[in-house]
């Protein structure tokens, strides 16, 4: 039988779990199962076996940094004793409390970013975010007269998870290719989004094409608010490290028999973009609403970073 690890990981990359909090969430998970299976009583044997099932999960997806972070607070503080079920527990523990805090990070972004979606407002979202859609549910939920644009989301089609939501809510909602984008801008008040990753300069890491209608949002002056659980910010930026864009498998966008066909054409198929803070207005996290600007605030002051801790991965 394989593992509840194994089968995280196997998910996890292949996108059966996804979106980044979820996918930080579902890690959490296993790693506290992992824990409870180990029946190892040697505290070095248990720490090797938890670092190599923190390094599994780290190795499944590149982009979304929710994942480090969530592995790194499970396994911090694991060499504090030489007692395996004091080790244990403390995993339990952290685990428990991350899956809590997550859940009603996401519940509180609901409330503080539905604030910023008024009665009668058209709002425009991308992708399949948890947070952004909370945002939106809990608008229409205080009975804001409120309409959606969703895109489509090529090539995972991510939309239509969306798009069922929004529905089953009852909210009135279009749903349009990802090149529509810019056509329907001029009817959108407020585009709504989650996010992979906050960089230290107010980045904003997100599904492909997340850039290109921040682009056309700019242009026709509509409001872009990001919702981003703080464990989506990137302490790693600090010292000036990119955050690595997962360039998924060919075959999502061009079937292999018709990919074969056709030698001299590459599919280049990245997952994420880059969207600049200055294309954003708004950062809403469980801490309140903030500007990108503050994003080294959030990742040096409120999550406690500091430059030297990466001293040693010189
Ligand atoms: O955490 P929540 O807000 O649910 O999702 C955040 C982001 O994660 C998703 O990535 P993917 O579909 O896993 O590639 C999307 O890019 C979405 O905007």
């Amino acid at each position: 039988m394989k593992s509840v690890l194994a089968d995280t990981a196997l998910k996890i990359k292949s996108m059966e779990i996804r979106g980044a909090g979820k996918i930080a969430r579902e890690a959490a998970s296993a790693l506290k199962s992992h824990a409870e299976s180990l029946d190892t009583q040697n505290s070095g044997n248990f720490l090797s076996e938890m670092r190599t099932a923190g390094d599994i999960l780290l190795k499944t997806r590149p982009t979304a940094v929710s994942l480090p972070n969530a592995v790194n607070i499970i396994l911090s503080g694991m060499d504090g004793s030489d007692d395996a079920g004091e080790i244990r527990a403390g995993i339990v523990r952290r685990a428990d409390s991350f899956i809590e805090r997550s859940n009603s990070a996401v519940r509180r972004i609901g409330e503080i970013g539905a604030r910023r979606i008024s009665d009668g407002d058209v709002v425009l979202t991308h992708c399949n975010s948890q947070v952004a859609i909370g945002c939106i549910l809990e608008a229409h939920r205080q009975g804001k007269d409120i309409e959606v644009f969703a895109t489509e989301v090529r090539p995972r089609n991510q939309g239509l998870l969306t798009i069922k939501s929004l529905s089953d809510a009852g909210i009135k909602t279009s749903f349009i290719v990802d090149s529509a984008a810019r056509y329907f801008m001029k009817d959108v008040d407020i585009v709504v989004i989650g996010t992979d990753a906050v960089t230290v300069n107010g980045s904003v890491v997100n599904k492909i094409g997340t850039s290109q209608i921040a682009l056309a949002a700019h242009e026709a002056r509509t409001r872009v608010m990001v919702a981003a659980e703080t464990y989506k910010f990137a302490p790693k930026t600090l010292t000036g490290e990119l955050i690595q864009i997962e360039e998924r498998d060919s075959s999502e966008v061009l079937s292999p028999e018709i990919a074969a066909a056709m030698p001299n054409v590459t599919v280049r198929n990245p997952a994420f973009d880059i969207t600049p803070a200055e294309y954003i207005d708004l950062i809403v996290t469980e801490e309140g609403a903030i500007p990108p600007e503050m994003a080294y605030i959030i990742i040096k002051d409120y999550l406690g970073w500091k430059i030297r801790d990466f001293d040693n991965e010189r």
